[in-house]
């Protein structure tokens, strides 16, 4: 930022210690011995050398004490969950023992359809904010079901306890498999734009909606292409899913016969914006992406998901060389942990298992992760020019990571430097190692 741009908001915390983040450029920076300074806007103000602390001092004029960092912690940007169904958090971590045509109309739809219950969602979603934020989730891109009391609902629980998030009211006018767990084509409309015009009347800085259709399969061609209108009007994100399974992509293709492919499914039907995001995606076509690209709209990899539906297993690296935006995905229920933390292992081990089937393909490294995990989150959320790490003008959005924290999950023998801690929380860590969680500059865990 340059000098005349400075904020003039008063400097309200500065932190002394290491900061670890990601640039376009690098995957890992690791910033040692660094001040950071947040404003009363909860945006960071100064990113400066830590023996520069009188003049910088001078410079901002801040009376605040200097929170210093031990020397087993470090600051790193909060974790973005591009894909989340927060509505079938109650069932994570069971029934994955079906593909996913019949784990949606066995499980799902089921679970979902009881969400006329405002209390039982309330109890859902009131854990599932609490669960994510403890887990590092600063951002959350959330699915909740056709219901828009209880998706309002989701929205305030998230607002109340201080995460940025995207919300979903989900809209499907098509489904032979549960007649009772879907909209006629005029209600989803008309209770999407109720859903929009609520949430959007309460003006909660970090809550907004984003347009849902659930996939092709539970959508008619009428509904996708007035969603996007409504979208279009009020410059909406759009979420919904593409590609998962080969089953699904040739359902798609009976359904919608006169396209060609299930990418041109969504663009016939104006939902490919720079503000769509697109959950897995395992089986596109190179054809396939460069329409993504062309469009900016970006995928959300969900790479627990895809092994525990046995649905795929979504090449990174070839996303990235179409330079399609990437980030990635807990899709809790279908993914069985609602932590980032799995995400980014299961993430390594997708790459991994693709290099050994094929060795000429490269695995991800541990720092590509992180940087998928934060900065690549925020791209694909076209969140970036506000938050995924650590530019001065962003908002502070960040983890306190103690590694060595007494009781925790991690022993460690000796001190390696703040690049191997980083490697380790991201491997062997959990929550017990974040101390704090801070969305825009708010302490916002521990949870009080
Ligand atoms: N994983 C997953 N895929 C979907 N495709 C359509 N709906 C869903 C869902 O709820 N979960
Ligand atoms: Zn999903």
């Amino acid at each position: 930022m340059a000098d005349s741009q400075v904020s003039t908001a008063t400097v309200s915390k500065v932190f002394r210690g290491t900061f670890v983040h990601s640039t376009q450029q690098d995957a890992l920076v690791v910033l040692e011995d660094t001040l950071l300074g947040v404003d009363s806007n909860g945006k960071i103000s100064f990113v400066e050398r830590g023996q520069e602390l009188e003049n910088v001092s001078a410079k901002f004029g801040f009376k605040c004490d200097v929170t210093q960092l031990s020397p087993h912690e470090f600051f790193m940007p909060g974790l973005v969950d591009t894909h989340i169904h927060a509505s079938q958090y109650s069932y994570a971590g069971t029934a994955l023992d079906l593909p996913l045509l019949q784990w949606l109309t066995t499980y799902t739809f089921p679970v979902e359809s009881q969400y006329t219950d405002l209390e039982f969602a309330r109890r859902v979603y009131t854990q599932v904010v609490k669960r994510t934020l403890r887990n590092g989730t600063t951002t959350a891109c959330y699915f909740a079901t056709i219901h828009t009391d209880a998706s309002l609902l989701l929205a305030q629980i998230a607002n109340d306890f201080g995460q940025r998030a995207l919300v979903g009211k989900v809209c499907m006018d098509r489904n032979g498999a549960l007649e009772q767990y879907k909209e006629g084509t005029q209600e989803s409309l008309d209770e999407t734009s109720r859903f929009i015009r609520e949430l959007l009347k309460r003006k909660y800085l970090l809550v907004k909606p984003v347009m849902t259709p659930r996939f092709a399969v539970s959508c008619s061609g009428e509904l996708l292409l007035k969603l996007s209108e409504i979208a279009k009007n009020n410059n909406l994100h759009i979420q919904s899913h593409i590609s998962e399974t080969k089953e699904e992509v040739k359902l798609v293709k009976q359904l919608f016969p006169d396209l060609e492919t299930y990418t041109d499914v969504y663009n016939e039907h104006n939902l490919l914006t720079n503000k769509t995001i697109m959950a897995h995606g395992c089986h596109l076509s190179d054809k396939e992406l460069e329409l993504f690209h062309k469009k900016g709209t970006s995928l959300a990899h969900c790479p627990n998901s895809n092994i525990s539906l046995c649905s795929g297993l979504l090449d990174v690296r070839k996303v990235l060389s179409h330079k399609v935006k990437l980030g990635l995905g807990t899709d809790v229920a279908g993914g069985y942990s609602a932590s980032m933390l799995d995400a980014v292992r299961r993430a390594r081990d997708t790459s991994k298992a693709l290099s050994i089937m094929d060795p000429t393909r490269v695995p991800l490294t541990f720092e590509e992760t992180f940087r998928l995990a934060t900065l690549g989150g925020s791209q694909a959320l076209s969140m970036d020019g506000q938050t995924g790490n650590f530019e001065v003008g962003k908002d502070f959005d960040a983890l306190r990571v103690n590694v060595a924290v007494p009781d925790g999950p991690i022993d460690l023998v000796q001190y390696d430097g703040p690049k191997i801690l980083l490697e380790k929380f991201l491997n062997t860590g959990d929550d017990r190692n974040i101390l704090e969680v801070y969305v825009a500059g708010r302490k916002v865990v521990p949870i009080e």
